[in-house]
């Protein structure tokens, strides 16, 4: 070896699972030529750095996490305070049923455009300017909800705020992986998660609070989403771009900057030179020029990890979760909540469960790793799915006839339903009834005020009172004595979705790609969420329509059954693991069965940490083992 190069120490080992660096050092099998002071390191030691750094994770970390998931926030929040300003707004605005429709699910397909858009941006502008732009978007898109003087404009809102969650949803995650130490990457890219839900639960609470303001009530529950997206603009004016961003770009003082800065007073020199390096490999295993996703295709690891990635995605969205959130205030009526104001309060309650429950994630993410964590969830998601189900069969076969039969002087189609399970699956028609007790009686089919779905087209329920005899208008649902079941469902769906499918696909998706396809794997994986997202949503009345409410929930569930065969099969332990190591899970076959690592031979390589002179082109006389 040449004498300037005086200095050379362990760098990498790859490490899969922390029980075989152990046995490998147990075996020494492994010899690590060059570690000062004669000295043989070992997998062991590089663990034990990890656990060491893990001690003091600098403030600034959290910082950063915090300003960084506020992007997670308003994903949540936008998407989740549109039903409750909805309510307000069809009614000032005179919204037709297809109008509502357009401004719900303008801004989930905005926001998948935007994701898959967002990964060319994210390689070109980087992390922190892609987070900017997408909270000056959300600010813009505040700003034209709240003034908006008619549905056009509202409309415009809706899609720029879309474009503002579609470039979030996919950058955030990135950003705090790259920036995390890797003890802690999954805890802090699961905050971001945390956010969402948080962002869901708050837009539901003020949705539930202007709900009571007639006028204009839905100018704040749109526009107060301004508030976060500006400081979360301030606060990124301020905070530095992502090292492994700018060392790709060759930026490497900055890089090594950052590095410092966001690591407080530890070493950054190893962190640095290991990207250093796998940047350089990467740069090699990428090859020449091209678009990123058919490089992607072409490299067997990273069209593993893509189908990986773009599989969880999937199958968050084919669990349910957004129709079961926004069933729930439906669920809760046929529990015999019949007010609507108490109705919002109680789906407050279900996306606070959401969001409690996230908690979990946080807390558990670390500690059992994030595959155990996702075959738990699924595990229970099918499981309370099933109840469901079972919940809404047992609804559906005790459901009340229909005892009365007004003449109709529409001749709709509502007279011909004998049960009020029948009446309701028909979207034009809802059942009106009496109730004693738990008794139905004088009960009838008939068609719906298409202007307002709270009350029916003519007759008894065409103009109810708050008196307590009084018919009830069902819209949607039937009364049921086994609401309890299904309310049970609902509470446990998301106590076991909440920790693991709802916040994991995310995470696993910053950390699988390697740093050449990072950007346009999770631009495209975040992409398969929205539009699953728009495809379970917009299919889900009819779905009900074709299968009734228990055969769309055993639908789900049967779905769930296929997640869990994915991911016991393909989704390997990333946990603890530094990013630029976990390209090598997906070296073999793309299903192991959790095995992590597919050759029995571990890899380990060294390369030389630099002196002060240190020349980009010393890395070319690395030695790899
Ligand atoms: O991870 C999130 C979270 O679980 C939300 O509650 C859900 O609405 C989103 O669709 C999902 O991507």
């Amino acid at each position: 070896m040449s004498s300037s190069y005086d200095e050379y120490s362990f760098n990498r080992v790859n490490i899969l699972m922390g029980s075989r660096g152990q046995k490998a050092s147990e075996d020494g099998q492994q010899s690590l030529t060059g570690a000062p002071s004669g000295h043989r390191a070992t997998p062991g030691d590089l663990l034990d750095q990890d656990a060491s750094s893990s001690s003091s994770t600098p403030a600034f970390m959290y910082v950063l996490a915090f300003f960084s998931a506020l992007g997670g926030f308003l994903f949540g929040y936008d998407t989740g305070v549109v039903s409750g300003a909805m309510l307000l707004l069809k009614k000032e605005m005179n919204l037709t049923t297809l109008w509502q429709e357009v401004l719900v699910s303008s801004t989930v397909g905005a926001a998948a455009i935007a994701a898959l858009s967002g990964g060319f941006l994210n390689g070109w502008l980087g992390r922190r300017i892609c987070i900017l732009l997408a909270s000056f978007i959300f600010s813009i898109g505040g700003v034209i909800l709240s003034i908006a003087p008619d549905k056009e404009v509202l409309l415009v809102g809706r899609i720029v705020v879309g474009l503002g969650i579609g470039i979030a949803s996919m950058t955030v995650p990135v950003y705090i992986a790259e920036v995390s130490p890797p003890h802690q990457r999954g805890q802090l890219v699961t905050i971001n998660s945390l956010f969402i839900t948080g962002g869901q639960f708050i837009a539901s609470v003020v949705d539930g609070a202007f709900s009571y303001m007639r006028h204009g009530g839905w100018r704040y529950m749109l526009g107060l989403s301004v508030v976060p997206a500006v400081l979360q603009f301030v606060g990124f004016l301020f905070l530095p771009e992502s090292p492994r961003w700018l060392l790709q770009k060759g930026r490497s003082q900055e890089a090594r900057q950052v590095l410092s800065r966001i690591r407080g007073d530890q070493g950054v020199d190893e962190e640095y030179d290991h990207i250093q390096a796998s940047i350089e490999e990467e740069g090699k295993e990428a090859g020449g020029g091209g678009l990123v996703i058919m490089k992607i295709l072409r490299h067997g690891p990273t069209r593993r990890a893509l189908v990986v990635g773009c599989g969880l995605q999937m199958f968050q969205q084919l669990s349910g979760i957004n129709t079961v959130m926004y069933y729930s205030a439906t669920i809760l009526q046929m529990g015999g909540v019949r007010d609507v104001k108490q109705a919002i309060w109680l789906a407050a309650a279900t996306s606070a469960t959401n969001f409690v429950f996230t908690m979990l994630g946080v807390w558990l993410v670390e500690r059992v790793g994030r595959r155990k964590l996702t075959l738990g969830s699924l595990f229970g998601t099918g499981l309370s799915l099933t109840l469901l189900a079972i919940g809404f069969l047992l609804s559906a076969q005790s459901s009340p006839p229909v005892t009365l039969h007004p003449a109709d002087p529409q001749n709709s189609t509502c007279r011909l339903y004998g049960s009020c399970e029948l009446c309701m699956l028909d979207p034009d028609c809802g059942f009106c009834f009496q109730e004693n007790g738990t008794r139905v009686f004088d009960s009838s089919c008939v068609p719906v005020n298409e202007a307002s779905k709270e009350h029916a087209a003519w007759g008894r329920c065409s103009n109810q009172t708050e008196e307590a005899d009084s018919p009830i208008w069902a819209y949607n649902y039937c009364p049921t004595s086994y609401s309890w079941i299904i309310l049970l469902g609902l509470i446990l769906y998301l106590a076991f979705f909440a920790p693991g499918m709802g916040p994991m696909p995310w995470t696993v998706n910053s950390e699988i790609f390697p740093l050449w396809a990072r950007s346009t794997g999770n631009a495209c994986s975040a992409g398969v969420n929205w539009i699953f997202n728009v495809l379970v949503s917009l299919t889900f009345l009819h779905i009900a329509e074709f299968l009734t409410y228990y055969g769309a929930f055993f639908l789900y569930s049967g779905l769930v059954v296929l997640a869990l065969l994915f991911v016991y099969g393909c989704l390997p332990e990333t946990k603890g693991l530094q990013l630029e190591d976990i390209e090598n899970l997906f070296m073999g076959p793309l299903c192991t069965c959790g095995a992590s690592s597919p050759n029995d031979r571990r890899q380990v390589h060294y390369i030389r940490v630099k002196g002060n002179n240190y020349l980009p082109s010393d890395n070319e006389a690395s030695d790899v083992d």
